[in-house]
């Protein structure tokens, strides 16, 4: 892409992984200037803001616990809409997500469902390959070239009507250490975005869709003011109009339940919507509470968004979205079809249904599915109940959520099988992150880094927070995870899965995480020392 000479930053950022064929398309010249100019404006900014989130974790773990800020009354009490939303983005009722790679992009865009949220994020492993070639295959997808046939020789290609593209970039906390400016690396945020942005933004905005993005992990106000102004900076940069690219953000840590207005409001002119990200949410109350022992959480498998503080959250998330004018998306249910066996694959599906139900009758005004069979189950429960594109008049007036509701104790127990999953869950999801799959089928659950994560904070939690017993009275103790894993490092060398061959690798990274002292920040910071 031409951009005037000016524009371009002296320094080129650097590319230290090995690139493959057609790499050079997507790392030219001039999009690596675009990169260094993106880190030299904004990457400082971005380090004060994760020392924050240190300094916030600090404070939770000396007992305070999270709440409204004051310095922001005036945003949540003021009468302010956001810009109004793009004809592209205003019947969202189903978005069908997935990892970035040829063939399920292309399904992904085939499906039936409105939007197609294609993630370099939580379904990702962040391999420099990966993220590359997800880079080619977006272009190819936004110049309508994309393409692909299968080793048993099925051809892909995108039919008609497609949905509607969005990206989500890696959250603000992961490095991409193959790409560097000035020795140090590159946010991955900046990467995957910048990237996305330099190749195909003008095209999509010639067309009747946009440069749209979903937002991940952010916990701040500040945090989403700084994408407003990389987003405002690549605009000024791509001679694009101011605004034209549009954000949904994913709430899906505690803190930024706490701010949902003022998120908004730091996007106003780019703000589409929030997200109800239920499992990274779950994951972010086990993290801000990891010194709280009132507020051990139980099975992952009990937490369920009917329990009180995930409805709270939800139904705050509603009621926000539509007094600002912006859209309130659900989330994902992690079952997904079941093959072969008719009786378990109705009962998913039947969970999907019930899952989808609540959320359009709460107010919701579209859902996210996982694989393309559940297009249709979820279209089916919104169009029912939503007539309309969206349910932006729903105003929950009846809301009326508290602090103590957002933080409130979750009750449940704590089982052997619950144990016991969470340590195969961590181990498999792991091993496969490691070979570079993000996004795994496990027992028929789709398992990716926010749904495993989950998974291994809840070992760290039930081990150090202690001591605690089973329903049966037997201890939760460190002998019963290493025995645990061991049985299922065994189980994974033995099973001719083709991650097998990382099985030891994965054991020995999620043994040091759960008898670490304090509960790493995330597996995925931790595991990317180790990515090929
Ligand atoms: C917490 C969060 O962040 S949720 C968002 C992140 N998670 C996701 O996006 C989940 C994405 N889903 C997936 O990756 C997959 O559905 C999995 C891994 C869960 C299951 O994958 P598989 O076991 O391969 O599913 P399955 O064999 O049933 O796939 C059947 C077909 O559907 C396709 N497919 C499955 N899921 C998707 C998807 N999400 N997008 C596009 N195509 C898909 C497969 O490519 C396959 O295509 P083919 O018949 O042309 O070969
Ligand atoms: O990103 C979505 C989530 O649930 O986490
Ligand atoms: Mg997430």
């Amino acid at each position: 892409m031409a951009v005037p000479k000016e524009r371009i930053f002296p320094t080129q950022a650097q590319v230290l992984g090995a690139t493959r064929p057609g790499h050079d398309a997507i790392l030219t010249p001039e999009a690596l200037a675009f990169l260094a100019t993106l880190h030299h404006r904004f990457d400082a900014r971005r380090r004060e803001l994760l020392a924050e989130r240190v300094a916030r974790q600090a404070r939770y773990d000396d007992g305070q616990l999270p709440d409204f800020r004051t310095d922001t009354t005036a945003i949540r009490e003021g009468h302010w809409v956001v810009a109004p939303i793009p004809a592209a983005l205003r019947d969202r009722r189903v978005e069908i997500t997935g990892p970035v790679e040829r063939k399920m992009i292309i399904n992904a865009l085939n499906s039936g469902a409105k939007v197609f949220m294609a993630d370099f994020e939580d379904s990702s492993a962040p391999t420099f390959a990966n993220q590359i070639d997800g880079q080619i295959n977006l272009r190819d997808a936004v110049d309508g070239s994309i393409a692909y046939t299968s080793p048993e020789g099925k051809q892909y290609r995108v039919e008609e009507n497609p949905a509607v593209l969005v990206v989500r970039p890696r959250g603000w906390h992961l490095p991409e250490r193959h790409i560097t400016v000035d020795g140090e690396p590159m946010a991955g945020a900046l990467v995957d975005f910048g990237l996305f942005a330099f190749h195909n933004a003008r095209r999509l905005q010639a067309r009747d869709r946009g440069p749209y993005f979903y937002l991940p992990k952010l916990q701040a106000m500040e945090e989403a003011a700084l994408w407003n102004d990389v987003m405002a900076a690549a605009e000024e940069f791509l001679d694009l109009p101011p605004d034209c690219m549009k954000a949904t953000v994913l709430i899906e840590t505690l803190p930024a339940v706490f701010q949902m207005h003022e998120i908004l409001h730091a996007l106003r002119g780019r703000a589409v919507g929030l997200n109800c990200g239920r499992w990274d949410y779950i994951f972010s109350y086990l993290k801000t509470f990891r010194a709280h022992r009132d507020r051990l959480l139980p099975d992952r498998g009990q937490v369920l968004m009917t329990v009180p503080f995930l409805k709270a959250y939800s139904e705050l998330l509603i009621q926000t979205c539509h007094r600002r004018g912006a859209f309130a998306m659900g989330g994902m249910a992690a079952q997904i079809p079941i093959k072969g066996d008719e009786a378990a694959n109705e009962a998913a599906l039947a969970k999907v249904r019930a899952d989808k139900l609540r959320e359009v009758q709460a107010g919701h005004d579209g859902t996210w599915v996982a694989h393309p069979a559940l297009v249709p189950v979820a279209q089916e429960v919104f169009d029912k109940y939503m007539p309309s594109p969206n349910q932006l008049n729903v105003v929950r007036a009846d809301v009326n959520v508290c602090r103590d509701q957002l933080i409130a104790p979750c009750s449940g127990t704590i089982t052997r099988a619950g144990f016991d999953n969470n340590v195969e869950v961590a181990l498999r999801y792991t091993a496969s992150w490691l070979d570079g799959q993000g996004c795994v089928p496990i027992h028929h659950l789709m398992e990716d880094a926010a749904t495993a994560e989950i998974a291994r904070a809840q070992l760290w939690q039930w081990l150090h927070l202690g001591p605690l017993e089973f329903t049966d009275h037997a201890p939760i103790d460190a002998a019963l995870f290493d025995h645990s894993l061991a049985k299922h490092t065994h189980r994974l060398i033995e099973s001719g899965s083709p991650v097998a061959h990382r099985a030891e690798q994965a054991s020995t990274l999620l043994k040091q995480l759960t008898h670490a002292d304090e509960l790493g920040d995330f597996l995925t910071l931790a595991a990317y020392e180790q990515l090929a």
